[in-house]
């Protein structure tokens, strides 16, 4: 798959590559882009605006744990993310409501001592003191549960996180480029992905050339995953570019837009080495795997309360994410996620590594030196880890149970599905922004 077939053509152009299977899958190009452009696209816009899903807690202020940053810092101010006031966010965000607590049954006021008076009170003694250390042990040990099933590093209860609103921060041109940009998606590429490492490769030689040949279906899904989440990246930049002055980075006056060149020349066949039409290719898959995983998990999706505190809004919500998922099920050729990790101990081991080189990408987030493009960035690789989870976890292979004591135990954590959705809404969009250069160039 990796490698282009043909040769540079002058009368190819970005889109000669989207047309028939996107590949890896039984799904085509157009059923994709007629689905989502007329029934996933608009509907994703309207529910995507709402409170539930434009505030999501996020840590920004984590250093690079890989490499010093200091110049990876973004040069330029309009990098900046704004967290919120904390009268800006609705009060059901702030309290602890949904808020899971697996170690909840350790603590002192689940163990009220219920025993009746006639026994020995001391044979009966229990003693439910817990210490402030023990109990922060118990998180620990759930925490360290959870990461076992879990794609990425979860930060929103850490110290440092702040709720941001997506919309005040929108994904756009921010300028961040050159090394530091680099050095993140060659870290990401040539460390990170599978297959064998060039040493001393530069990253502009293309990355899906040979160093990928060979590869299995579930690596190739890897390199195919990232590649897809570059692209809506790469794709949102271009199709929400400045087009006034510089200085209008931050003013109320700046003028976005979309731009052909920015885009030709990220994603043409000749600026790319005839890459790029396959890259564009890599966003349908990725779309397709969170298509997917949507659908699997919209049994426990529907039951989530998606509570903000504003009664009106959470039903309109429940409702508005009910018909969503309604519509995403009836897509006829969802991705079969069955097909893979199947083949023993083997399999097992290759999941494994799978898992960790996604929680190590996840950790590269932290390094990305514009917080703009960091916030998004964290949030696409949350949402595909939450869509990974979902997928190859095993949590959410089995009907939906009628206890609730059963469904509590698959439980999403909000942050995990305002990511799922608001990175499928990415790239959603994307596809979308598609079809407008499309048409532009026509
Ligand atoms: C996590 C992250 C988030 C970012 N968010 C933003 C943002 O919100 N706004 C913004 O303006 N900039 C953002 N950037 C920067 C942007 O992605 C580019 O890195 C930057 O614009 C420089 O582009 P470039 O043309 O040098 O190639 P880059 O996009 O930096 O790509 C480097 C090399 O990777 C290869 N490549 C390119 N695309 C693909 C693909 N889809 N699949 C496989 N290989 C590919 C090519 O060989 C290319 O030369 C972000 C960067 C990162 C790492």
């Amino acid at each position: 798959y990796f490698h282009s077939e043909k040769q540079t053509d002058g009368g190819k152009n970005c889109f000669c590559e989207l047309k028939g299977s996107i590949n890896d899958c039984s799904c085509n190009v157009d059923t994709v882009d007629y689905f989502n452009n007329n029934r996933i696209t608009p509907r994703l816009k309207s529910l995507l605006i709402k409170d539930y899903f434009r505030f999501y807690k996020v840590n920004l202020k984590k250093d690079c744990p890989f490499w010093n940053d200091d110049d990876s810092k973004c040069a330029m101010k309009f990098c900046s993310v704004h967290p919120c006031e904390d009268k800006d966010i609705p009060e059901g965000l702030k309290g602890q409501h949904n808020v899971e607590k697996p170690f909840h049954k350790y603590i002192s006021e689940t163990q009220r001592n219920d025993c009746n008076e006639d026994l020995n009170a001391e044979l009966s003694y229990l003693n439910t003191s817990i210490s402030q250390q023990a109990q922060l042990d118990f998180e620990k040990w759930a925490n360290f549960d959870e990461l076992g099933e879990n794609f990425c590093i979860l930060d929103d209860h850490e110290e440092g996180a702040e709720y941001v609103d997506l919309l005040l921060n929108p994904e756009r041109y921010t300028g961040y480029r050159g090394e530091s940009a680099h050095r993140i998606w060659r870290s990401i590429y040539l460390e990170n992905c599978f297959g064998e490492r060039k040493q001393g490769k530069s990253i502009l030689t293309p990355m899906n050339k040979s160093p990928y040949n060979g590869l299995c279906m579930e690596q190739r899904a890897f390199y195919r995953l990232i590649s897809g989440m570059h692209t809506s990246i790469n794709i949102h930049l271009s199709s929400n570019y400045l087009q006034s002055e510089p200085t209008d980075f931050v003013r109320p006056t700046g003028i976005w837009g979309r731009n052909l060149n920015e885009f030709n020349s990220r994603f043409s066949p000749e600026a790319t080495d005839n890459e790029g039409p396959h890259w564009l290719k890599n966003l349908y898959f990725i779309y397709i795997i969170e298509l997917r995983a949507l659908a699997k998990a919209a049994p426990y999706l529907r039951k989530e309360q998606y509570f903000t505190g504003s009664d009106e809004e959470d039903m309109e919500v429940r409702a508005a994410v009910n018909d969503l998922l309604n519509i995403i099920e009836s897509f006829p050729t969802h991705f079969n996620e069955t097909l893979m990790f199947t083949g023993g101990f083997e399999s097992l081991k290759l999941k494994s590594t799978f898992r960790e080189k996604f929680r190590n990408i996840s950790k590269i987030m932290d390094c990305v030196g514009c917080d703009k493009c960091r916030l998004w960035g964290k949030l696409q690789i949350q949402g595909l880890g939450t869509a990974l989870k979902i997928l190859f976890s095993g949590k959410f292979d089995n009907k939906v149970s009628q206890t609730e004591d059963e469904n509590d135990k698959f439980k999403l954590r909000r942050g995990e599905i305002v990511a799922l959705f608001n990175a499928f809404g990415r790239l959603s969009n994307s596809i979308n922004e598609l079809e407008e250069f499309r048409k532009i160039m026509r």
